[in-house]
């Protein structure tokens, strides 16, 4: 038995993540709120015949507890998304104050849920999220997730276009690490399942890795001014919301990249701020998941000289996004 929660789920992702979570058969509860709009959207799903009971909550008459208590796994995507000239930074003064709310009601009524945070900038809200649960005394750095899955669906999008063979692209995997906005986004294309070929140097290098460090600004452009990926995230976000529920069912070898919190209680994250050469509180690596959440931190492993610059290039950055987070909660009264 498996209830999933997805906070703003009457939005441009929240609508597309609550279809593939209802269309799953590895959720059996499904817990939809909203400021807006969620006793259609969850009227809608419903209809489907699938195992999962649908219920949908406003912010009147405590939606927010009713929706999250029993909770196993709460996916955010609320929150404003980027127009056309904005930066994932510029987000912030709106979400940090969503994402604290929410975080606060996690903490309060399923503390012990896993918690997906897609709303941006995820490098400063997932640290938001954490100071919440650290001030209700329920912090376990093995079940707060950044969700940094679609860098990767499109970096394996983008290799598969290049290679030729869009046939290729389930099975392609490349690992992105680091954080989720421009140079904090890190492609390890030298360990790509499938290799790009050797000619692949210089200005095409360069270029695909800035098509995924910007990927979200290709959408965003297109959109022109009506929001930010919707699909490709609610798709990415299913994926990684299945394999943190296939794990807590006791599948093993399950690997899923993430933006986790480094002195996790798990094996790696010590090791991984070595590789990195910096004292970094958080970063996205492959983490390898069990049934009480992240049980190993994977290591960057061989990189080339190309990966290591684009790594300290990132360092600046990361380190900034994540003490934003953390000073806002440290202001908030809530
Ligand atoms: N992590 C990623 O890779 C990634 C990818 C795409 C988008 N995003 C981010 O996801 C967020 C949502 O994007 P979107 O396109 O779905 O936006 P959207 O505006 O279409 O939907 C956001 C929803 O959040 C709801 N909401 C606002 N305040 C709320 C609150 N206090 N409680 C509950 N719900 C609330 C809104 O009513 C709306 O339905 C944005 O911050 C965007 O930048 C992240
Ligand atoms: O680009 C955005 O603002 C949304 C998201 O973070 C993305 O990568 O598509």
């Amino acid at each position: 038995m498996v209830k999933a929660v997805v906070l703003g789920a009457a939005g441009g992702i929240g609508q597309p993540l609550s279809l593939l979570l209802k269309n799953s058969h590895l959720v059996t509860e499904l817990g939809l709120y909203d400021i807006v709009n969620t006793p259609g959207v969850a009227a809608d799903l419903s209809h489907i015949a699938t195992p999962a009971k649908v219920e949908g909550y406003l912010p009147p008459d405590d939606g927010l507890k009713k929706t999250l208590t029993g909770a196993d796994i709460v996916v955010i995507p609320a929150g404003v998304p980027r127009k056309p000239g904005m930066t994932r930074d510029d987000l912030f003064k709106i979400n940090a104050g969503i994402v604290e709310g929410l975080a606060t009601g996690i903490a309060t009524v399923a503390p012990k849920a896993f918690v997906l945070v897609i709303s941006n900038p995820v490098n400063s809200t997932v640290p938001i999220v954490v100071e919440v649960f650290k001030k209700h005394g329920v912090f376990n750095p093995k079940r707060i997730f950044g969700v940094t899955t679609l860098d990767v669906v499109r970096a394996s999008t983008f290799v598969a276009e290049i290679l030729g063979d869009f046939k290729k692209a389930p099975d392609v995997t490349v690992p992105v690490v680091g954080g989720h906005s421009g140079v904090t986004i890190v492609p390890l294309l030298s360990q790509s399942s499938h290799p790009l070929p050797s000619d692949f140097t210089g200005d095409k290098y360069d270029a695909l890795v800035h098509r995924i460090q910007f990927g979200g600004d290709e959408v965003v452009k297109a959109k022109d001014g009506a929001g930010s990926a919707t699909l490709s995230m609610a798709y990415a976000g299913a994926e990684f919301a299945f394999k943190v529920i296939k794990a807590k069912n006791g599948e093993k070898g399950i690997i899923a990249p993430s933006f986790v919190h480094l002195t996790a209680d798990a094996a790696g994250g010590e090791a991984l701020k070595k590789e990195i050469g910096a004292d970094l509180e958080y970063f996205s690596a492959p983490v390898e998941l069990g049934p009480e959440g992240v049980v190993k931190i994977n290591p960057l492993g061989k990189i080339t000289d190309a990966e290591k610059k684009l790594i300290e290039a990132a360092v600046p950055d990361l380190s900034k996004n994540i003490q934003t987070g953390i000073a806002f909660t440290k202001k908030s009264n809530l």
